[in-house]
C-alpha cells in the first residue's frame, strides 16, 4: 500500500474527519534523505524568507495547507483569484505564492532548485522551480480582498511589500523551522490529530483569535461546544496578525491562564504558525480548510472573522457576516461544519452573556470594544470582571503599563538651526525634573559623530540615519524608556519607517520644529548656511536639498514665535494631556 491511500485508511480509521483534498501532506524527507538534502543545499541559490513566508513553508511542509505540495504555479494561481479554487477544482480561496525579485527570479537557470532559508540561513526546504511568472498585484488585491486600498492591511503587504515574480514549484523538507517559545504548544497537523486518537476527541470544534480572549470568548467557545456536542480547540494564529495587535507571547499567556476557566478535558490550546492576511470571508473559509486539516470536525465563525478594519473612508471593508455567509454556501463541499455565532454581549440585568440576537429590549447591554479595553490599560482605570478574568487583566498590564509607564519615542524634524536640539534639551530637563523615566537623547549632530559615523548627507546617507535612530529608539521604547531624537529628517518615507518601527513598542510623537528657513539661516548658528550659499556645502537641507514638510504631525512647534521656555511648554503640556508625562 502507498503512502497516500495508507493515509486515506488510516484517516477513516480514526473517526477524524478527512483531511482537505483526501490527503494528509508531509513533505519533509526522512532523516537519511533530509541530511542529504541539506548538505546538497548548500551548493544551491539561497533565498532568505521573509515572516509571511516562513510561516507559510512551515503549514505547506506539515500539511497544514494540504492538499497544497509547494506554492501554486499559474495556472492554480489564476483559478485561486478567479473561483476560490485550485486548477483541479479543490477549493482553496488564499493564493500561497514565493514572491522574489526580477534579479532573482532572472539569475534562476531553468528547473533550478533553491535552498529556503531562515533568517540565521539554516536551509529548511529546498524548492524545485516549476514555473517563474509575472502576478498582477492589484488584480490578486481585487479578487482576494475585494479592494485595493492600502488601508487594508494585505492589500498594503501585497502592493508595497511583495516581490513582483512568483516562483511556482514543488518542496522538500530538510527540518522544522525552529520555535524556541511555546514549544508544548506547538502541534503539526498529524501531531494534533495524534493527540485526538489518544483523547478519544472526535468531535472538536476549533476558534481561532489574533486578539486576547475575555469572557465573551469563554461563553462563545463555551456555548458553540455544547451546542454541537464537541470538545473544544483553542488555535490562535501566532505567526503574523495584524499590525498593532497584541503580541502573541502575551497573548499566550492570556489563554493559558484563561484555560483554567473551562471544564476539565474539554478545552486545549495549541498554536498555530499562520501568517494571516486579514482577508476576510476568503480567509475564514481558508482558516476552516486548516482546521480540517489538523483534524477540527467544526469550526467557529464569528462577527467579522479575520477583519481588517475599516478602509480609508471609515466604511468596514466587509460586511461582518459575509464570512459566515460565504462558508455556509461552500457547505456541502468543505467537509468541516461551520458554527455560525452572532456577537456575544453581556446583559447586566441578568449578569450573563448572551448571543446578540437574543437579547430583548429590557436588557442592559454591556460592552467595552477593544480601542476602549486599551484606552483603560493605558490610563490604568479599572477594568470590569464582568468583562475579563482578574489574571487575564494582570497580564496585560503588565504588557500593557499605563501611559505614564510606558516608553514613547519624541521624534523633533525640522531644518538645521530651527531649534530642534535647544528644545530637546530643554523638554529633557522637564522630564527628568518631574518623572524617574530613563530617558535616552538621540540628537542629529551627536548621533552622526557614533551610530552614522561615516555616512554622509546623500539620500540614501539620511535614510540609512533615521532608520538607525529609529531602530535605536524603538528598542528604548520597547523596554519602557523614553527616546528624544532631534535630527533634521527631512525625507517623509524615512521618518514614516521611523514611526512603524517605534510604534510597534509604544507612541511615536512628531514633532515639526518649524521655523521658517529665513529665520535659520539668519541664526546660522555653525555657518553652514553662508557656507551652502557660497557653494563650499552641496546638498545642504533647505538651501539645494530638500525638506520634505511633515503633513500630519502630533504637534508643530515655530521657535521664531515663542522663547526656548515657551516652547518647551506647549511640548510638555502636550505629553501631560496624552497622559505621557
Ligand atoms: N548637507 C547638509 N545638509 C544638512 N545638514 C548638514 C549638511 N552637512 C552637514 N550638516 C550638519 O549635519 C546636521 C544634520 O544631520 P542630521 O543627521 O540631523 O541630518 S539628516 O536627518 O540625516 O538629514 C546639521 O546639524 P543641525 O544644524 O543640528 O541640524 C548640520 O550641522
Ligand atoms: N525659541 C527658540 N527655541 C529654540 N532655539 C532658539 C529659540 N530662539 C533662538 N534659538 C536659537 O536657535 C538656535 C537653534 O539651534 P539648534 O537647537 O542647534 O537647532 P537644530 O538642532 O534644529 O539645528 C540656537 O542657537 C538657539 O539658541
Amino acid at each position: 500500500m502507498n503512502a497516500i491511500a495508507a493515509e486515506i485508511v488510516s484517516a477513516e480509521h480514526d473517526a477524524l474527519v478527512p483531511p482537505h483534498g483526501g490527503v494528509l501532506r508531509d513533505l519533509y524527507l526522512p532523516t537519511a534523505e533530509a541530511e542529504a538534502l541539506k548538505r546538497f543545499s548548500a551548493s544551491l541559490p539561497q533565498r532568505t524568507l521573509n515572516q509571511r513566508q516562513l510561516c507559510d513553508l512551515e503549514l505547506l511542509l506539515n500539511g497544514g495547507f494540504s492538499p497544497l505540495q509547494g506554492f501554486l504555479g499559474r495556472a492554480d494561481y489564476d483559478r485561486v483569484l478567479a473561483d476560490m479554487r485550485l486548477a483541479d477544482g479543490t477549493l482553496w480561496p488564499i493564493p500561497i505564492t514565493l514572491d522574489v525579485s526580477e534579479a532573482f527570479a532572472a539569475s534562476l537557470s531553468a528547473k533550478a532548485q533553491i535552498s529556503l532559508n531562515d533568517t540565521q540561513g539554516t536551509p529548511l526546504a529546498v524548492l524545485t522551480v516549476e514555473e517563474v511568472y509575472f502576478p498582477d498585484h492589484i488584480a490578486e488585491a481585487r479578487a482576494v480582498f475585494g479592494t485595493t486600498d492600502r488601508t487594508h492591511p494585505g492589500v498594503a503587504e501585497l502592493l508595497d511589500r511583495t516581490g513582483p515574480v512568483y516562483l511556482g514549484g514543488t518542496l522538500q523538507g530538510i527540518q522544522q523551522p525552529s520555535h524556541y517559545d511555546f514549544a508544548s504548544l506547538r502541534h503539526s497537523p498529524r501531531h494534533l490529530r495524534e493527540w485526538f486518537r489518544q483523547h478519544g476527541w472526535h468531535r472538536i470544534v476549533a476558534f481561532q483569535t489574533r486578539n486576547p480572549m475575555h469572557r465573551a470568548h469563554r461563553e462563545l467557545t463555551l456555548r458553540a461546544a455544547e451546542q454541537v456536542g464537541a470538545k473544544l480547540l483553542i488555535q490562535p494564529s501566532v505567526g503574523r496578525t495584524k499590525p498593532g495587535d497584541v503580541d502573541h507571547y502575551t497573548r499566550v499567556r492570556c489563554y493559558r491562564a484563561l484555560l483554567n476557566h473551562y471544564p476539565k478535558d474539554h478545552a486545549a490550546l495549541s498554536l498555530l504558525p499562520l501568517a494571516m492576511r486579514m482577508g476576510g470571508p476568503r480567509e475564514a473559509l481558508w482558516h476552516a480548510i486548516i482546521r480540517k486539516n489538523y483534524g477540527a470536525s467544526h469550526f467557529i465563525v464569528g462577527r467579522d472573522h479575520a477583519g481588517p478594519g475599516n478602509d480609508t473612508n471609515g466604511r468596514p471593508f466587509y460586511d461582518p457576516y459575509a464570512a459566515q455567509q460565504l462558508l455556509a454556501a461552500h457547505r456541502d463541499e468543505l467537509g468541516i461544519e461551520i458554527v455560525p455565532f452572532p456577537a456575544m454581549v453581556y446583559a447586566a440585568n441578568r449578569d450573563t452573556y448572551l448571543p446578540q440576537n437574543e437579547v430583548d429590549a429590557k436588557d442592559e447591554v454591556r460592552d467595552i470594544s477593544g480601542t476602549e479595553l486599551r484606552r483603560r490599560l493605558h490610563s490604568g482605570e479599572s477594568i470590569p470582571e464582568w468583562f475579563t478574568f482578574p489574571e487575564v487583566v494582570n497580564i496585560l498590564r503588565e504588557r500593557h503599563p499605563a501611559n505614564a509607564r510606558e516608553g514613547f519615542a519624541l521624534f523633533f524634524t525640522g531644518l538645521s538651526g530651527s531649534g530642534k536640539s535647544t528644545l530637546a534639551q530643554a523638554v529633557l530637563a522637564r522630564l527628568l525634573e518631574t518623572g524617574s523615566r530613563p530617558v535616552t537623547v538621540l540628537d542629529g549632530d551627536e548621533v552622526r559623530r557614533h551610530l552614522s559615523k561615516g555616512l554622509g548627507f546623500s539620500r540614501e546617507d539620511r535614510d540609512a540615519n533615521i532608520t538607525r535612530i529609529g531602530y535605536v529608539a524603538s528598542e528604548v521604547v520597547r523596554h519602557g524608556g523614553i527616546a528624544i531624537c532631534a535630527p533634521i529628517a527631512p525625507y517623509a518615507g524615512a521618518r514614516d519607517e521611523a514611526r512603524q518601527l517605534v510604534q510597534a513598542h509604544g507612541r511615536f510623537v512628531e514633532i515639526h520644529v518649524s521655523t521658517p528657513l529665513e529665520v535659520c539661516e539668519a541664526r546660522d548658528r555653525k555657518g553652514l548656511y553662508a557656507a551652502a550659499r557660497a557653494g563650499k556645502i552641496k546638498g545642504f537641507t533647505g538651501i539645494d536639498d530638500p525638506y520634505e514638510t511633515p503633513a500630519s504631525p502630533e504637534l508643530r512647534v515655530d521657535t521664531s514665535q515663542r522663547t526656548v521656555t515657551d516652547a518647551a511648554d506647549v511640548v510638555f503640556a502636550w505629553l501631560k494631556s496624552e497622559g505621557l508625562a
